[in-house]
Formats: C-alpha cells, structure tokens, sequence
C-alpha cells in the first residue's frame, strides 16, 4: 500500500477514536509546505546529473519542524509526505517542542563518490536554504545520509547565514586518533555535534524494547532477536541488544542476510560490514536467502530498513511475537489487521524510534545553549523520554481500547490537536 495512504488511513483512525472536529481533521492532514527542487550537479567525469530534492514541512503547531533527509533512489513525493507526518505524530508523543517535516533526494548514494555527494548535498541545500532554519525547520540524517551529510548542509546554509550549528542535527564526532595521533582517544564535537546522538535510535529502540518486554514478564535476555537492515539504527540496535544479553540469530542488510541461531557476534559482524561495505560474506553465520528473513523463527523481530516490507503477502507467515518498528512505516495497515489476528504485538515507528529526534532535540537545545553534555547525561535523559513515552502510549491504550499504533497515533494526534486549538485555530 502506498505509504501515504497507508499513514492517512491511521491518522484518520485515531481522529476517529479521538472525535476529533472533521475541519480540524482535514487542516491537520494537509502539509504546511511541500517542496520539490531540481539540483543538477557535475559529475566527476564531468557529465552533468540531475536530481530532484524533497523537503514536506508537515506541521508546526507545536514548534519548528523537525525530521531528517533521505538519500535513496525509491524517494517519492509521497513516501516523504507520510514520513513527514510521521515525524508530527512522532515529536508529539516524544513530547518534545517539535512539528515535523522530512526530506530526501531521489538518487543512489552508494553510486555516488564522496565529492559528488557533497556537491549534491550543497545544491540542495541551496535550493531550500531560505525555507529551513533554526526556529523553522531543522533536518537531520535519515537513511542514506550520516554525520558528514550534516556537516556539509551546515557549511552551505552558514554562508547565507551565518555559522548557525542548531540549524541540523546529527552532526559528527569524531575520535580524535582518527585525524591526529598524538591526542588521547576521545571524542569531539568540533561542529556541536551530541555526543550519543549516533547510537540514539539504537538506544533508543533497546529502551522501547525493555519496557514492552517488561510488561510481559520478559527481559531482552531471554529473546531472540532477528534484525532488518545494519546501517546506522539497525548495527546500534543490535549492539546494544547482544550487549544487554538478547541473541541476535539473524540479520540482513542489502547485500545479503545471515543467520545463526547460537547468536551472531555483532562486533565482529560490525567490523566485517565496515570492511567489506555490507554483511555479506561474514563467516560466523549461514548466508539465507534476505527475503526469508522476516518470517524467521523468533521471539522479537525488528525491521530497521525500508517502508512497507510487513505486508499482507507475508504478514501471516510471520513467527515473531513481537515487532519492534525501528525503520518508518514498516507495517501495512492490512499486516497489521492480519498480525492482530495472531496475537502478535507491535511497537509503532512513532514510539520505538523516536529515540533518535529526541537525542535530536537534546543537541538543538546544547547548541542553542551554547552548552555540552556528557554522554551519560544524554543516554539518561534518553531513557526518561522513552520510559515516560510508553507509559503515556499505553495510557492511550488503555482510554481508547486499542492496541498501542492507535495508542501512539492518538496520543500525539491529541497533542498536536490541542497545540493547533490553543493556538486559535477555528473551526
Ligand atoms: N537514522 C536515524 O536516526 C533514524 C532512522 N529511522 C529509520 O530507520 C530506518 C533505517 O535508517 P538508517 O539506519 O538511518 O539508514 P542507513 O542508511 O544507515 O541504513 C539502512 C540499512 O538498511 C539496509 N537496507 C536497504 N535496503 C534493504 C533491503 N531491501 N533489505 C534489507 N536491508 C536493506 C541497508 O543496507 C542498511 O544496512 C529507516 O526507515 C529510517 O527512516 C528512524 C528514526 C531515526
Ligand atoms: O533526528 C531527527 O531530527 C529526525 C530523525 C528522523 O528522521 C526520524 O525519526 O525518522
């Protein structure tokens, strides 16, 4: 299903269960601004490519928008619209001062040199630089961008501008023995970057997972684990999983899948994929076909890639007891019926990864302040955000008898709702 309509059709769900006025309805459904922007750059060998840019700013009722930038050749105007009203919904029940948007590029980046990638980067960021800001709108990495992506939008909107490093989040730190020897190993964050804001969704994504598990008399060690994708979310998730005592039994990236059910070895996994740019190949485990991945046999299924990969095709064949939403939009309305009907629970996109934009916010709020966190103080904070996300998720659960999508999904519609009526919308 069209991720759009897919992501309409819960929004309108909960706006049902929520009684919410049909005019406030449509006003909350429609983008606050949609942009679409041709960036034309010189390849390496001197040819010219084009691509064309997104950036939908979906709601700002209850701050700047906030949502990150995707690199991928599947971007459509669509898929970045249900994602940037994914972000609304998602800043809401995080509870921090957020609307939100999301952006992306229709392209291949693994196809792209770094030089290119940087000439595109800057392109775009020409193109939107005026519509994006610190109090407006601030984006930040999403699939197929990273630290460096960041950095580069900071450098290009700084020079129309001026130096302004709480206009992107998700910014580098670096370790310092990576560029200069003789200084200790530590990290720092030379452009405002947050220390913990890299492994945040990860984090993030274990946080959720305890707390759901622990309402069923469970813990992460008595689980196995299977896991989509292993770029940013997907390798922090597993880490932090294998590291608290969860068997991670298999795992896929889009170079191929692996599986053993004694347990993979995630760092040396981790190490392998940084080597040979993708999982395929590694030794500790039997390469599976990566279509067979998320109907393996285990307790906890996590899918940290694309939208839409549980659908009615193979919803019912899945064995997991629970799914842990870390990528966007992963489930199909029409999955989500059929794995109801099984019994299987499903922690929604819009809790479980909001990890990320909340170590987000937390590095917006060290640069505006001018001001650092130690790492253990942001994993704290991170920790209070999402245990007290939950609770109030399952607090919607339990007003509207509905399972915990609908739980999410009404609580931070009723957020953003109210923000829009106190604010003196009428009807
Ligand atoms: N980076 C972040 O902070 C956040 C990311 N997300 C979501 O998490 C998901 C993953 O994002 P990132 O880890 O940042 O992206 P990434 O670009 O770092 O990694 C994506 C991973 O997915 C894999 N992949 C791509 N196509 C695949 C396929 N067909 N089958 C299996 N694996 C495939 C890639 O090989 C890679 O391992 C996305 O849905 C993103 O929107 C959600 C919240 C925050
Ligand atoms: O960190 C952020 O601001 C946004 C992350 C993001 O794009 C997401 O949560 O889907």
């Amino acid at each position: 299903m069209n991720a759009l309509v897919a992501t309409s059709r819960n929004f309108k769900q909960a706006a049902k269960l929520l009684g919410l006025d049909s005019k406030l309805e449509k006003s909350l459904l429609i983008p606050f601004r949609e942009i679409k922007v041709e960036c034309t750059i010189p390849k390496d060998d001197g040819t010219l490519a084009s691509f064309v840019g997104f950036r939908v700013q979906h709601d700002n009722a209850r701050g700047p928008m906030k949502g990150g930038i995707r690199y991928h050749h599947e971007v459509d105007p669509d898929e970045v619209n249900a994602l940037a009203q994914l972000m609304t919904w998602k800043t809401a029940v995080a509870n921090i001062p957020y609307g939100g948007a999301k952006g992306g590029i229709g392209c291949s980046p693994g196809e792209l040199s770094c030089s290119e990638l940087e000439r595109l980067t800057r392109v775009f960021t020409q193109k939107i630089h005026d519509l994006i800001g610190i109090h407006t709108d601030v984006p930040a990495p999403d699939m197929g961008t990273n630290p460096q992506t960041m950095a580069w939008i900071l450098d290009e909107y700084s020079k129309f501008h001026g130096y302004s490093p709480a206009v992107v989040t998700g910014k580098p730190v670096v370790t310092t023995d990576s560029y200069w020897e003789l200084m200790p190993l530590i990290e720092v964050s030379d452009l405002g970057g947050s220390l913990g804001r890299e492994a945040a969704t990860g984090r993030g994504v274990l946080f959720a997972t305890e707390a759901l598990l622990a309402e069923y008399g469970k813990s992460i060690k008595d689980q196995r684990f299977v896991i989509q994708g292993f770029g940013n979310v997907g390798s922090w998730a597993a880490q932090l999983i294998s590291a608290a005592g969860g068997k991670v039994i298999a795992v896929s990236d889009v170079t191929g899948a692996i599986k053993n059910n004694k347990g993979l070895n995630i760092e040396k996994l981790l190490k392998h994929s940084v080597e040979n740019r993708g999982i395929r190949g590694f030794s500790g485990g039997e390469s599976i076909d990566p279509s067979s991945l998320l109907t393996e046999d285990c307790d906890v299924l996590i899918p940290a890639a694309l939208g839409g990969v549980i659908n009615r095709e193979n919803a019912n064949d899945i064995m997991a007891k629970f799914i842990i939403e870390a990528a966007n939009h992963p489930t199909d309305p029409e999955a989500d019926e059929i794995l109801s009907k099984k019994g299987v629970v499903i922690l929604p996109d819009i809790y479980a990864n909001s990890g990320g934009v909340t170590v987000s916010y937390f590095e917006w709020v060290q640069n505006i302040q001018g001001f650092m966190w130690d790492e253990e103080k942001v994993n704290a904070e991170l920790k209070t955000y999402m245990t007290r996300g939950f609770k109030d998720v399952k607090e919607m659960c339990r007003a509207h008898n509905c399972d915990l999508r609908m739980g999410a999904f009404t609580l931070g519609v009723n957020r953003v709702a109210r923000a829009t009526v106190l604010r003196g919308w009428e009807a």
